[in-house]
């Protein structure tokens, strides 16, 4: 486990976890890119990339943090690929929605095998698979210290997973939304297409809208910018970033309020 850095500075809005451990949030939602599961393989889930994300969610419920999950689903199928491949959009939208589930219960088996208490959610009804969104069952659950993973996105055609992340963080009442991804934060450009591309430690919604920075789409930013939910932004490949930020450590970019 990381060591625990000097959070000495952390403002006063920090809470004490039942734990006793002090941390920045109480109530976290992690976005999960799909992609990212994939790890070193072509294509699918890597069961490494799952046990260290396990491992790392796992140091977050022992200090207290509840932790709702929604997961992508870009490793299986995205709607807008197999459109533009043929297929009709809203199919497509449906498989990627899908995708999302297969994930979501592959890292609950994850967090089982690390003996953290955890459920899946589904946007899309699917008896005898998940259970059913509901908020306030969510909300209990959260509050007795499962971890909830909340799958097949918003279930609705035409949005992503990062605008279910956003919608889902609002409705549980998160402290953050925070985005684990493959780049360590924001930057004025594509940091995978231009080597000179700088990195913001802060930004506002506005700034992000106004600047079109892609690392989150644009749905997504004007829920959270309509409902001044944070965002935070970083690197998912680098062990105990997640720790870190949630005990008031600087990870990636904080997108928020000006
Ligand atoms: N201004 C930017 N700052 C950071 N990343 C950006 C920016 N513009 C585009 N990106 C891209 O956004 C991606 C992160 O979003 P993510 O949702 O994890 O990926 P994907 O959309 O492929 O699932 C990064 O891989 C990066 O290439
Ligand atoms: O509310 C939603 C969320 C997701 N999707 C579909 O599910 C796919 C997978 O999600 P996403 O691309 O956001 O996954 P990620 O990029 O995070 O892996 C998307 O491409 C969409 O086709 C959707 O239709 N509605």
């Amino acid at each position: 486990m990381p060591a625990i850095p000097d959070h000495s500075a952390i403002p006063e809005h920090s809470q004490k976890s039942e734990r006793g451990t002090k941390t920045k949030y109480k109530r976290i939602l992690l976005k999960l890119s799909g992609e990212a599961l994939t790890g070193d393989a072509d294509f699918g889930i890597d069961p490494k990339v799952l046990d260290r994300m396990a491992l790392e969610i796992g140091q977050l419920v022992g200090i207290g943090v509840q932790v709702g999950i929604v997961v992508g689903g870009g490793n299986l199928f995205r709607g807008a690929a197999l459109h533009e491949a043929g297929m009709e959009r809203v199919t497509g939208d449906h498989m990627g929605m899908l995708a999302t589930v297969m994930n979501a219960l592959a890292m609950r088996d994850a967090l089982e095998r690390s003996n953290i208490r955890s459920r899946v959610m589904s946007a899309i009804p699917m008896s005898g698979v998940v259970e059913h969104y509901d908020r306030r069952t969510a909300i209990r659950y959260l509050t007795s210290g499962d971890v909830v993973l909340f799958s097949a996105g918003t279930g609705n055609p035409f949005f992503t997973t990062d605008s279910a992340a956003c919608l889902r963080g609002i409705e549980i009442d998160a402290d953050v939304v925070v985005k684990a991804t493959k780049v360590d934060g924001v930057y004025d450009k594509d940091p995978f297409m231009h080597s000179d591309a700088s990195k913001y430690e802060r930004l506002t919604y506005d700034e992000v809208l106004d600047q079109k920075l892609g690392v989150m789409d644009l749905t997504a930013i004007c829920l959270v910018r309509d409902h001044a939910m944070p965002v935070r932004v970083f690197d998912m490949n680098k062990p105990g970033a997640l720790l870190n930020l949630v005990v008031g450590g600087m990870e990636g970019t904080l997108i928020e309020r000006g």
